[in-house]
């Protein structure tokens, strides 16, 4: 079996069915042989039995031939050992907050490598995901982080969308193009895992701020100032952190900040307008039924920001609204009356 871009089919498992796995494993399953890993039994069943992911993805059939399975024994043998073939790929499409845990039941077991679909840093820790999967299964397993402007949803349908996989591993990066680019994907390679990681993390946390202000009608202006200056206290953050200032102006930074700042689609810009509203963060992320990477993230990059003496006002404010009663309107006043500031420092 050969792909659309005559290249040979590969395995590919995915640990992890909410929306984002299980919209990469329909796109892939067009091309390629893919397991799809639920650590839910019932849901994993239901899902192979209706054919669809009612919970998480809703109207979008998965293609046939496509597995489905709570077998962690079984989705790991799809991609290791002679029967995997060549160019096997192992995914996580957990949260965040799942990583370590999903690392965790992989050690110790023949892997070929991981590829993290996650954006944020880890509560508590505040590590990024590769710093999180060296210290569960060190560096003898290659990793990978794919990240970029990429709603389940469209992805799912088939619209074309550009990735950027980023690797210390030249080997990985290469597999990881050779399986995912092709039919309406691209997929862009670089090494700066910092900066991959740092700009798919914080621009959830701008998506707040952008869809709260957006909620208070602060209209296109003030938007496009959010997005712009949040950028540029990513590209501060990301800096002080060992990344490339260049990597923030690719997909994984301003790309995917602009789609998550202006994308109703986003569940973190929803979170936003639901704050503009005067509804309680409880309330906001019990009806969204998803993660939204941005909360905890807004917490946890306060604290690093604030240990490496990093200028983050936009964060801190969403930071300030989530978790300490600040309303939007008082924070939105404290913003505006800061002294002015040289552009680009
Ligand atoms: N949805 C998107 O459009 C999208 C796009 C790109 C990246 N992402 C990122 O992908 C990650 C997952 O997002 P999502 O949209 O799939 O979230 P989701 O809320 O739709 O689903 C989360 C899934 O992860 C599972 N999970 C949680 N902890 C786990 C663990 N320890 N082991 C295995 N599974 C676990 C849950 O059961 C659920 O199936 C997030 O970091 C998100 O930022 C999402
Ligand atoms: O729905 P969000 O806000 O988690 O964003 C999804 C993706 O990260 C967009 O690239």
């Amino acid at each position: 079996m050969h792909n659309s871009n005559n290249s040979p089919a590969r395995r590919v498992t995915i640990l992890g069915a909410g929306a984002w796995g299980t919209a990469v494993a329909i796109a892939l399953a067009a091309r390629h042989e893919v397991l799809l890993w639920a650590r839910n039994p019932a849901m994993a069943e239901a899902t192979a039995a209706a054919r669809e992911n009612t919970e998480y993805l809703p109207g979008f059939p998965l293609p046939e031939g496509m597995q489905v399975s709570a077998d962690l024994d079984a989705a790991i043998a799809h991609v290791s050992g002679p029967g995997a073939g060549d160019a096997p790929l192992l995914i996580a499409a957990c949260p965040v907050a799942g990583l370590r845990p999903l690392l965790q039941q992989l050690k110790g077991r023949a892997i070929p490598n991981v590829v993290w679909l996650c954006k944020g840093f880890e509560g508590g820790t505040g590590l990024l995901p590769h710093e999180v999967k060296r210290e569960v299964l060190g560096d003898a397993v290659a990793g990978a982080a794919l990240s970029g402007p990429s709603f389940a949803q469209e992805v799912a349908r088939g619209l074309p969308c550009a990735l950027t996989v980023a690797s210390e591993s030249a080997e990985l990066r290469e597999r990881v193009v050779s399986v995912v680019h092709g039919g309406n994907i691209r997929v862009y390679s670089c090494d700066d895992m910092v900066g991959v990681e740092v700009g798919g993390a914080v621009k959830n946390v701008l998506a707040i701020a952008t869809g709260v202000a957006d909620g208070l009608g602060l209209g296109l202006n003030a938007r496009a100032a959010l997005i712009t200056r949040g950028l540029a206290e990513i590209t501060r953050l990301g800096v002080a952190l060992g990344a490339s200032a260049a990597t923030f102006m690719g997909l994984t930074g301003m790309g995917d900040l602009i789609l998550t700042c202006t994308g109703d689609l986003s569940r973190n810009r929803r979170v936003g307008l639901g704050l503009a509203q005067g509804k309680p963060l409880e309330t906001i992320v019990s009806e969204l039924g998803h993660v939204a990477e941005g909360v905890p993230c807004a917490r946890a990059v306060r604290e690093l920001a604030g240990k490496l003496g990093v200028d983050m006002p936009i964060t801190n404010a969403v930071a300030g609204v989530l978790f300490d009663g600040d309303t939007p309107l008082q924070t939105l006043a404290a913003l505006l009356a800061r002294d002015p500031r040289g552009e680009y420092c």
